[in-house]
């Protein structure tokens, strides 16, 4: 079962987000040599920052030995102001002591279009499935990625990565990267991670803050017979799951149990 935290405010959040980011890595580490991490965009990247670009941040983690790719990506030029990869590099990683290469962008030759429209998603999610093979498992030793952490925000419908609510997308089981042509939210193409991916990651976050996230946070979590996104990898992550959210998204959750502070012996 997923763990949900809730704290006083966002700026409590991220400190509590900051500590379980450093602990998760500081284990990653430990167990093999590095911290690979999937991201996606949204208000995630900015959350992150508040602590970690801090001299302490930046000296809490060993970030020369973080790996990063994209939980979804849209089909847009890199410098575009739609694009995850320049708003988590704005952001949160060109302030950090880490070399570019450690960031692992869309193939940007493969956006077509000036605004990307054009682009052949299935081949941009086949190209970045590639990069994920090669950085995961050399030869193709492996049949799943494993992240060591995924870092997700809750869309207001209750979709994340790039997976929306019923659409067929969520039933793939093969691919590990897949393409979207018809994104209910703009742009309409985009990549994603498949749910089984996500699941199979050793720690899944997700940061949901303030009241727009109210009602729908409360469906996550309540309601798991609707089968919203965020829903279906709380119950394919089980306890490998947390939420850090704000006290103003919580607030309508009564049937679920809520944690005030993070207890980083239980993560
Ligand atoms: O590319 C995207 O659309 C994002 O990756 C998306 O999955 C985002 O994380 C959520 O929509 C939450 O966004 P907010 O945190 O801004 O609400």
């Amino acid at each position: 079962m997923a763990t949900l935290y809730s704290f006083k405010n966002k700026n409590e959040l991220s400190v509590s987000l900051a500590e379980y980011v450093k602990k998760v890595s500081a284990e990653a580490i430990a167990r093999h040599g590095k911290c690979m991490v999937a991201i996606s965009g949204g208000s995630l990247p900015k959350m992150l920052a508040q602590e970690l670009i801090t001299e302490e941040g930046k000296a809490a983690v060993e970030w020369s030995k973080w790996e990063v790719f994209f939980a979804d990506e849209r089909a847009v030029p890199l410098d575009h102001e739609d694009s995850n990869y320049r708003l988590n590099m704005e952001e949160l990683f060109s302030k950090l002591p880490m070399d570019p290469s450690q960031v692992h962008p869309i193939d940007a030759s493969l956006i077509s279009g000036e605004d990307g429209s054009e682009t052949d998603t299935t081949e941009l999610a086949d190209a970045y499935e590639k990069v994920l093979v090669k950085c995961f498992a050399p030869g193709d030793a492996v049949r799943h990625p494993t992240f060591d952490l995924v870092l997700l925000g809750m869309g207001p419908d209750g979709h994340c990565c790039s997976l929306f609510p019923g659409h067929e997308l969520l039933r793939e089981s093969v691919a590990w990267v897949v393409g979207i042509d018809d994104s209910p939210k703009p742009p309409s193409k985009r990549i994603t991670l498949t749910l089984p991916i996500v699941g199979h990651a050793n720690k899944i976050a997700f940061v949901a803050a303030g009241e727009g996230k109210r009602d729908m946070l409360r469906r996550i979590i309540e309601n798991p017979e609707e089968g919203l996104p965020c829903t279906l990898v709380n119950i394919t992550g089980g306890e490998k799951v947390s939420w850090f959210v704000d006290d103003e998204a919580s607030q309508d959750i009564t049937h679920y149990p809520i944690r005030k502070e993070l207890n980083l012996a239980n993560i």
